[in-house]
């Protein structure tokens, strides 16, 4: 995602807008600009009591004033002492402000990447939507602690010992300064291209995490196919994109750096020539010279210092920008909030003109006007890519229509707060995901009070006791990542448990196409029996044993609602279903299972679903 729909802010914009986001950033950074100031004023005293020591001190009227040097000796411990206690001081506030101020920024972008519609999310990789949050704050946070305040304790050390130089000579003073002005152009000169560098390399961090993440989810997959090679070398040639885009931005930073060194030996230079030629002229002591040099240093390093940090910032910027590009993309669903009242009980839905496209594509609904009454049970069929999914997820508003309503007892689904609508609709999809906990936790997705008792009562209730008093740790039986410890039938069931405990009025599910064993699918059809009576229930049938079994069927072909009626009166139609139905009788008699669809019979399709399977 180049950040979906987020307009692209630049440069102090980024940082304006950061600090605006992260209050607590800000909170008490005077006192911290203080602190640091503080922390550099001792630096420069150094070199003021070294000249006041050799004037002074060695060179005082009848020899050597030895009181006078151990006393501005111990001034200046003094004041080196009380500089330390500044310097920590100010470090402590600073680490602390950023870590308060960036987890704040990192919770909020997270929170704002669940808001996201699943289509806003599908438009980035998985991946590189966790980097934004991640490692895209760790360079902040890392900038923030290390350089931020570099950059306020070297350009405050420039501006002392700038100060300090001209009370010595203005004229040495200038001369500096002049060997300094080739930097300051070539960094305003380079600034675009390292910000363009810079932003290109955070983007190939998130590309890396997203191509690197894939296999590692998908890892069963890669092994079956046996395409470890080719998938590492997707792997291998996104961490290349990425060294290269890396080293491109730190030669610009490498080039910045050693014209600052550059600068730095041609002033050293051109002070002691153009210093011991006002020596000469009376215009300057030994002591001053000596201390005019000392200044020099104090001005270079940090001058180089600046240098290097103002070139990293860029990268700090562009990984700020990535993640405000998140904060500020437009949560494309909406919750109106509280929203409209629904009446308790079964809901009726309606499809008022629906169209829908996904964006950049074309219509994949078209006009689809349907009312489902209350307590109805409706199968929706057709062939793979026809449009089921699609309309199941308008109804649960996963996404909203491109025209038309989407109505639960004829509210608009817009103006429905998402706590009532999460409450009242529920949707099961095709692979139930569970969490990497005990059985139990999972459940409590469905309801988060829902008791032990309660628990064992709902498998009880769906008739699905016995394969639950199976499982040696009942509740506490760990299911592993995504549910891995189960088998796919498994999960359904603990999926169906699930969405029991939820209790919906309307009940959306898109049939799992995976073939299980017997027994675990008849368990699955007695539990899924069960969980829709009463309920208004939409189910994506894959099965047609599901659609024989539903008082109402919706027929779709490519996006268009072709045929809706009871399954006998679609069967005598002779219709787009009755062909289903007859492919599929055929293929039930021949005994192979085989995968009808509309447009005939799909020979090279597994299991017992009756289009072809998900696509991917
Ligand atoms: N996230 C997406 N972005 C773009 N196009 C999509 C997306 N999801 C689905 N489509 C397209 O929309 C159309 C309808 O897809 P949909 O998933 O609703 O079909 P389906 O009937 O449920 O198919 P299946 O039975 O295989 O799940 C297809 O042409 C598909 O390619």
């Amino acid at each position: 995602m180049g950040a979906p729909d987020a307009p692209r802010v630049r440069g102090f914009g980024v940082i304006r807008r950061g600090f605006a986001l992260t209050p607590s950033l800000a909170r008490g950074l005077p006192l911290t600009l203080l602190l640091a100031a503080l922390s550099t004023v001792g630096g420069a005293v150094v070199p003021v009591v070294v000249q006041i020591a050799i004037d002074r001190g060695f060179g005082a009227d009848g020899g050597p004033d030895e009181g006078l040097v151990l006393r501005w000796s111990a001034v200046a411990a003094g004041i080196v002492l009380l500089t330390a206690v500044c310097s920590w001081a100010m470090k402590v506030r600073l680490f602390v402000a950023s870590e308060r101020g960036l987890t704040d920024l990192r919770i909020k972008a997270f929170r704002h990447v669940h808001d996201l519609s699943v289509l806003t999310q599908d438009r980035e990789r998985r991946g590189a939507l966790v980097s934004r949050v991640t490692s895209d704050i760790d360079q902040v946070s890392l900038f923030l602690q290390f350089n931020g305040i570099m950059i306020v304790t070297s350009l405050g050390q420039v501006a002392v010992a700038t100060v300090i130089m001209a009370i010595y000579s203005w004229q040495l003073t200038l001369v500096v300064w002049a060997c300094f002005v080739p930097l300051v152009v070539t960094l305003v000169a380079l600034q675009g291209r390292m910000a363009r560098a810079y932003d290109h390399a955070r983007a190939t961090v998130g590309t890396m995490l997203a191509v690197i993440a894939e296999p590692v989810v998908g890892a069963s997959v890669v092994r079956a196919y046996g395409v470890e090679r080719r998938t590492q070398h997707r792997i291998d040639h996104a961490i290349d994109v990425n060294l290269r885009a890396n080293i491109r931005a730190q030669r610009l930073v490498a080039g910045t750096f050693a014209s600052a060194g550059v600068a730095g030996g041609l002033a050293n230079a051109s002070v002691i020539v153009v210093g011991v030629m006002l020596g000469v002229a009376g215009d300057l002591t030994l002591g001053g010279v000596i201390a005019f040099a000392f200044l020099v240093s104090l001005f270079i390093g940090p001058v180089q210092t600046a240098t290097q940090v103002i070139t990293e910032a860029q990268n700090a910027i562009s990984s700020w920008r990535r993640v405000i590009e998140i904060l500020d993309t437009p949560a494309d669903v909406r919750d109106p909030g509280e929203g409209v009242v629904l009446p308790q009980g079964a809901l009726e839905v309606g499809f008022d003109h629906v169209r829908f496209a996904y964006p950049g594509g074309p219509d994949v609904l078209h006009d689809v006007d349907v009312v489902i009454p209350a307590r109805q049970r409706v199968a929706v069929v057709g062939e793979t890519g026809s449009g089921k999914s699609t309309f199941a997820k308008l109804l649960t508003r996963l996404s909203d229509p491109t025209a038309g309503a989407v109505t639960l007892d004829g509210e608009d689904l817009r103006t429905i707060g998402f706590s009532t609508l999460r409450s009242r609709v529920v949707m099961v999809p095709q692979e139930g995901f569970l969490f990497d906990a005990t059985l139990a936790e999972n459940l409590r997705y469905g309801d988060l009070t829902a008791s032990p008792e309660r628990m064992r009562q709902a498998f009880s209730d769906l008739g699905i006791d016995d394969w639950f008093t199976s499982l040696p740790d009942g509740l506490e039986t760990q299911v592993g990542q995504r549910g891995e410890s189960l088998s796919a039938g498994e999960r359904q069931l603990v999926a169906l448990v699930r969405a029991y405990l939820a209790d919906p009025d309307l009940l959306v599910l898109d049939e799992a196409t995976s073939a299980v064993d017997p027994q675990t699918e008849m368990r699955a059809s007695r539990a899924l029996e069960r969980l829709l009576a009463g309920r208004t229930s939409v189910v994506v049938a894959h099965r047609l044993s599901t659609a024989e079994a539903a008082e109402r069927v919706l027929v779709f072909d490519a996006g268009v609602l072709v045929e809706d009626g009871s399954h006998d009166a679609l069967v005598s139609q002779g219709g787009v279903y009755a062909r289903l139905h007859a492919s599929w009788v055929a293929q039930a008699h021949l005994g192979i299972e085989a995968v009808p669809s509309a447009g005939g019979i799909d020979d090279s399709a597994p299991g017992p679903a009756w289009d072809n399977g998900p696509r991917d």
